[in-house]
């Protein structure tokens, strides 16, 4: 009989070619520096234009090799020291060795390349904050190696997960937690029992979730139930198995815009970054300049994060959301806010949806949809016309696609804006509003 061949894993990155020598000449959108040799392109983490570095090199493809830097011959002006000591191994970031500015103007570089089709006069404007300490959201993940419990995020050359003490871009009360929570594992058995741990800070207060791959037992859930009372801390239990921690209206959390106040399950999707998500909102509010004329489609809403400050200011507002339990919550907090011009609606906007939705007489669109973008739903909005669309991206590619395709069918790009939700890593969020042509 022949013997089955092993599967083969994914081979992780090696040191396959000689260490050599290059001169940088630009910088990819995930911050790794372009390089030439002999014609060919060669991509080096970790090295920043106009320096001159030695590399060695880790793939070798058949367009372009990739490679990492073991030496800087001549910096960069523009190179600065990594706020973080984890920057080098850790997946999280890939900018913090480039001067803050020199990062905004290379996402603007990039998005602006991105819409090229669409922004050929407007001026690419800017929305920006803190450059640490601003995430409030972080999902922490667990291995064990030779006995050794590791907490952390996933590497920048692989997806084993590396050892982190501090992170300085979440917000000061995530950092104390996590720095609690790490020493209260080490000497706990809880950690082999967890999948991965949610820490969350909002206007409420600070909370930590336990996803657990095992049930644990009465005694040790008190033990931890003592620890987040010590801590301050609420804390919420994903059962194995189970899609959702078991959370009860009493227990859903809830954060604060400057007029409204609006809850969520602690796993509903929030904006990561508290203050630039008011900086957002209020900026759609002063683009789309909702007035009692105004009746405003909010579509792919969560739990009401632009209906209800829209609802404010407009005669009235429909939300439309797939997650039925986040169209309940959105509901609860227009009640909340004492604010009766606004609905919601479940849907899934990727399929075609009901003609009510189409027969309304909505003078303004604002749209957040998730990366895959909102391209089903395009010929609907088209059908619904609204005078105004606003969009709101989390990804340029399906943005510019998007936004051709209604400028094709009669709108024209008004305003665009580089939102640098997520200062320190790649990600780039915009907000473009476009304008019905008369
Ligand atoms: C980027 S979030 C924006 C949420 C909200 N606008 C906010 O600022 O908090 C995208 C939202 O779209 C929802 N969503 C994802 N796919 C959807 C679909 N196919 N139809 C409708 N909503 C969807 C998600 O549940 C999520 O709440
Ligand atoms: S995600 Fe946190 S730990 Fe990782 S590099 Fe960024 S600041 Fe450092």
């Amino acid at each position: 009989m022949r013997k089955r061949t092993p599967q083969r894993r994914a081979p992780k990155p090696q040191s396959i070619g000689p260490i050599q020598t290059f001169n940088v000449e630009g910088l990819t959108h995930e911050a790794k520096g372009v390089a030439r040799l002999q014609g060919k392109v060669t991509f080096i983490e970790g090295a920043l234009p106009g320096e001159t570095v030695t590399a060695q090199v880790t793939k070798i493809g058949r367009r372009f090799d990739e490679a990492v830097l073991t030496h800087i011959i001549e910096p960069s002006g523009h190179r600065v020291e990594p706020d973080c000591q984890h920057f080098h191994a850790c997946g999280g970031c890939s900018f913090q060795h480039l001067a803050r500015e020199k990062q905004l103007s290379a996402k603007a570089d990039w998005l602006q390349g991105q819409l090229r089709h669409l922004i050929t006069t407007q001026p690419l404007e800017l929305l920006s904050d803190a450059s640490i300490g601003y995430r409030r959201r972080a999902r922490i993940a667990i291995d064990h190696k030779n006995g050794q419990m590791v907490l952390g995020f996933r590497g920048k050359a692989s997806n084993d997960i590396v050892a982190i003490d501090r992170c300085v871009v979440l917000t000061d009360k995530l950092q104390v937690i996590f720095h609690s929570l790490k020493q209260a594992l080490s000497v706990n058995t809880l950690s082999t029992q967890l999948g991965h741990v949610e820490l969350l800070e909002d206007t409420q207060g600070v909370s930590v979730l336990f996803r657990l791959i095992s049930p644990v037992s009465t005694e040790l859930e008190a033990v931890w139930e003592d620890w987040a009372k010590k801590e301050n801390t609420a804390l919420y239990w994903q059962a194995p198995k189970a899609s959702r921690a078991d959370v009860t209206t009493d227990k859903m959390r809830y954060y604060d815009l400057s007029s409204v106040r609006l809850k969520y399950h602690p796993q509903d999707f929030i904006q990561v970054n508290a203050s630039m998500n008011q900086k957002m909102v209020s900026q759609a509010l002063d683009w789309l300049k909702p007035s009692k004329q105004d009746v405003i489609m909010d579509l792919f809403c969560g739990v009401g994060n632009f209906s209800l400050p829209l609802a404010q200011q407009a005669q009235s507002v429909i939300g439309v959301e797939v997650q039925e339990n986040m169209v309940e919550a959105a509901k609860e907090n227009a009640r909340l806010n004492g604010l009766d011009n606004v609905s919601f609606l479940a849907a899934d906007l990727t399929k075609p949806v009901k003609n009510e939705l189409l027969t309304q007489q909505i003078t303004k669109v604002l749209l957040d949809p998730p990366r895959a973008g909102a391209f089903e739903f395009l010929d609907s909005l088209i059908k619904i016309g609204p005078m105004q669309i606003l969009y709101v991206s989390c990804n340029a590619s399906t943005l510019a696609r998007d936004a051709e395709y209604l400028v094709a069918k009669g709108y024209r790009v008004l305003r665009v804006s580089l939102m640098d939700m997520f200062p320190q890593t790649s990600h780039v969020e915009t907000m473009m509003l476009l304008q019905k042509k008369k």
